[in-house]
């Protein structure tokens, strides 16, 4: 099962390397974190920076064992944005020559970028960004300024006190004309001493939710003052600028401008099953040791994962992990194939590939941030403790439904493209994702077969009532759009039905996903009839929490859908058995884990006892403030003894 997870052996003894490589140096502990100030939890945070960038060439690690270790290591700082935005910016955006030249600098960190696109008061709508690029004939140069408040370029991680250089997004002006927002690459500190260059005004924006997680990063604030950068800086594969001031457009479509978008929402698709699974695990491991009430004859109590209603809510979380897992990797490898597409100037399979990483990464990251805050209330009042590991892991990772595409625009963007691929139907036929909306005539007449529990034991039926639903719901909102006269007016109109009916399409693809991996690449019976259950367990637990859309459009009767439920019921009984090797599998080490609850060796109740004293609280009896605030008021004369 561990290779099931892992997606190959090869790739599961990397990470296992990498998950040893950092529990084994004391240089990686991070239990202390939440206890540190912010200078001294950033400062901490760089020094572990840099200390893996020596580890990374010292050893000369690959790749794919620095994002492990970077993983592992397990603190947001300035080299997400440098690795996953600022080089892949350059990758997509820029010219040979631009490549050629900027290319080798960050990839050995001689300069460390940002990546400064949201502004104080734009971050969704990217065509309204104040920040202005206005070209200079006479010294072929671009004047970089923040004519507004608003125009402040706000939230960037690594800007206010690392990063050297941004790709900062802004309008194109030439001449007195807009030509759209465009990327520049811009220097923002000497490499000489690190100050702010001329012009720049830098800060932090200040402390944010949760202490000890996002605050190791430091996102920034940058206004500019008239600051001159030379016309080459402009990221030119889509757009160019000549030195006598002339605009034009290759080929490539526009939308390559968002491409870094496309593929950081990737990453963060396949990245939730991460934070998913730790919070699944810590739950389940600490469900079998926590046991509360039904004694028999001084016995002892029951676990409290023997509870139904626990295993209600923590299997279908536990089955959603193994989804996103396997839905995270199938999105890589279509964005994989459309990078190479879009290098051999074929954009073909561009859309598609926007609204699945749009779609995808709103449902799994809103799915992940609900099912870490459910894993902390399944652990009861010990989950609100920090060295439970699931505070932090909520704080760090609920910021996921906002950044990178607010989750509700994400919805809004696949739902553009599932209305503009049902308008085509006429004379396109779909493909890929969509394929279904082809088939919508026995989609949108038969109705669901089943007859007994058992019948839902069928991927067929499964696949056939999530296609009949969102096929439905897209068509339904299609024929209402087509009433309106003006389109955009009833897509605004119909937004909260065309939000559920994207919903419907991405967790059909995720149920789709899960099918197809079932079918094709899971090596061993035991492990395959094991993820068989998971399976059933994810889609039947959605069809059961969206029973409503499955009713309404139809397709299923109240009968069909409470036979969904009963076998739901039996299936929970089948994974508790696996429970703990299910999450094992996920190969998450007590150092990654970071909690007391967790442990892998389920010694709970002595380590929470020990970690307490371990606050700064306990190491004296009598703390400052005692004698100054509380023993006058134990010591005063009372003139009212009542009060
Ligand atoms: C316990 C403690 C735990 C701690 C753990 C620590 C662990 C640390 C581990 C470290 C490991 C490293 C891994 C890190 C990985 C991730 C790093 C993430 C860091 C996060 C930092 C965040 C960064 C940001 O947020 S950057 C800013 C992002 N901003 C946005 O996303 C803005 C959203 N807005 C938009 O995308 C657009 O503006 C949009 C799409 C909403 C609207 O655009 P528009 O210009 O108005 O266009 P529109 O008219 O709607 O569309 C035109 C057309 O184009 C299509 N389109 C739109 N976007 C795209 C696209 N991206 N690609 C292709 N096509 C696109 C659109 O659909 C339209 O099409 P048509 O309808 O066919 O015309
Ligand atoms: C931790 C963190 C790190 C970040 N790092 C970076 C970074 O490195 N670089 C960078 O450039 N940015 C960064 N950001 C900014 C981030 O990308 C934006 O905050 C994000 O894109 C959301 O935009 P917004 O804040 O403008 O939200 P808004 O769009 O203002 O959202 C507010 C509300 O309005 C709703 N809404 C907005 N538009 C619509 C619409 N058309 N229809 C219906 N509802 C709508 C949303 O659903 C939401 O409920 C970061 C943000 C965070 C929280």
């Amino acid at each position: 099962m561990k290779v099931a997870w892992a997606g190959s052996r090869e790739a599961f003894q990397v990470s296992d390397r990498m998950a040893k490589l950092v529990a084994n140096d004391p240089v990686f502990e991070k239990f202390s974190k939440p206890m540190l100030g912010r200078k001294e939890l950033f400062k901490n945070t760089l020094r572990k920076a840099a200390y893996a960038w020596k580890l990374i060439n010292d050893l000369r690690l690959t790749e794919e064992e620095a994002k492990w270790l970077r993983h592992y290591i397990d603190e947001p700082n300035y080299t997400d944005l440098h690795w996953e935005m600022f080089v892949p910016a350059i990758e997509g955006q820029g010219t040979k020559e631009q490549k050629k030249k900027w290319l080798p600098l960050a990839q050995t960190m001689q300069i460390i970028g940002t990546y400064a696109q949201t502004e104080l008061g734009h971050g969704s709508n990217v065509q309204g960004l104040e920040t202005t690029a206005t070209f200079d004939r006479q010294t072929d140069e671009f004047v970089m300024h923040s004519p507004t408040l608003t125009s402040s370029k706000w939230w960037p991680g690594g800007m206010a006190k690392v990063a050297t250089h941004a790709i900062v997004y802004a309008r194109l002006i030439i001449d007195g004309l807009f030509h759209g927002v465009h990327g520049f690459i811009v220097q923002l500190r000497s490499l000489e001493d690190h100050s702010p260059l001329p012009g720049l005004t830098l800060g932090d924006i200040g402390m944010k939710f949760g202490h000890g997680t996002y605050n190791t990063m430091d996102n920034g604030v940058l206004r500019f003052d008239h600051v001159r950068i030379p016309r080459n800086q402009m990221l030119m594969r889509v757009s160019q600028v000549t030195k006598e001031g002339k605009y034009a457009q290759s080929d490539v479509p526009r939308q390559l401008l968002y491409g870094t978008m496309v593929s950081v929402r990737q990453t963060i698709v396949a990245d939730a099953s991460k934070a998913l699974s730790r919070a699944v695990c810590i739950a389940t491991r600490y469900s079998v040791v926590r046991r509360q009430f039904g004694s028999r004859n001084g016995g002892p109590e029951t676990q409290v994962i023997d509870y139904k209603t626990q295993q209600s809510r923590l299997f279908p979380l536990l089955a959603s992990a193994y989804a996103f897992r396997f839905v995270g990797e199938w999105l890589k490898s279509l964005y994989i194939d459309v990078k190479q597409r879009l290098e051999a100037n074929d954009f073909s399979t561009l859309p598609e590939t926007h609204a699945c990483t749009a779609g995808l990464k709103a449902l799994t990251t809103a799915a992940t941030a609900d099912g870490i805050e459910e894993c902390r209330k399944l652990c009861g009042g010990h989950g609100y403790l920090i060295s439970s590991g699931l505070p932090e892991l909520f704080a760090f990772y609920v910021p996921a439904c906002s950044y990178e595409g607010e989750n509700v625009v994400m919805m809004l963007q696949v739902a553009r493209f599932l209305v503009k691929t049902v308008s085509n139907l006429g004379y396109k036929q779909p493909v890929g994702t969509a394929a279904y909306l082809g088939r919508v005539t026995p989609l949108l007449q038969n109705n669901c077969a089943v007859q007994t529990a058992e019948d839902w034991l069928n991927p067929d039926a499964i696949l056939e009532a999530f296609e009949a639903r969102a096929a439905r719901m897209v068509i339904g909102c299609g024929e209402r759009l087509a009433m309106f006269e003006n389109p955009e007016e009833g897509f605004a109109e119909l937004s909260i039905d065309l939000v559920e009916a994207s919903l419907a399409h991405c967790q059909l693809i995720t149920v789709s996903v899960f099918i197809q991996k079932l079918n094709h690449e899971i090596p061993g019976n035991g492990v395959k009839r094991s993820l068989e259950v998971l399976c059933y367990v994810y889609a039947l637990f959605l069809l059961h929490k969206h029973q409503g859309d499955f009713l309404a459009t139809g397709y299923l009767t109240p009968k069909q859908a409470s036979l969904a439920n009963e076998q739901l019921r039996t299936l929970y009984s089948k994974v508790r058995p696996n429970a703990i090797a299910f999450v094992d599998s996920f190969n998450h080490m007590d150092h990654y884990l970071c909690s007391v609850l967790g442990r892998y060796d389920g010694n709970v109740y002595p380590k929470l006892y020990e970690a307490a004293w371990k606050d700064p609280l306990n190491d004296s009896d009598i703390v400052d403030g005692i004698q100054q605030y509380v023993q006058p008021i134990l010591k005063q004369k009372l003139h009212y003894a009542k009060l």
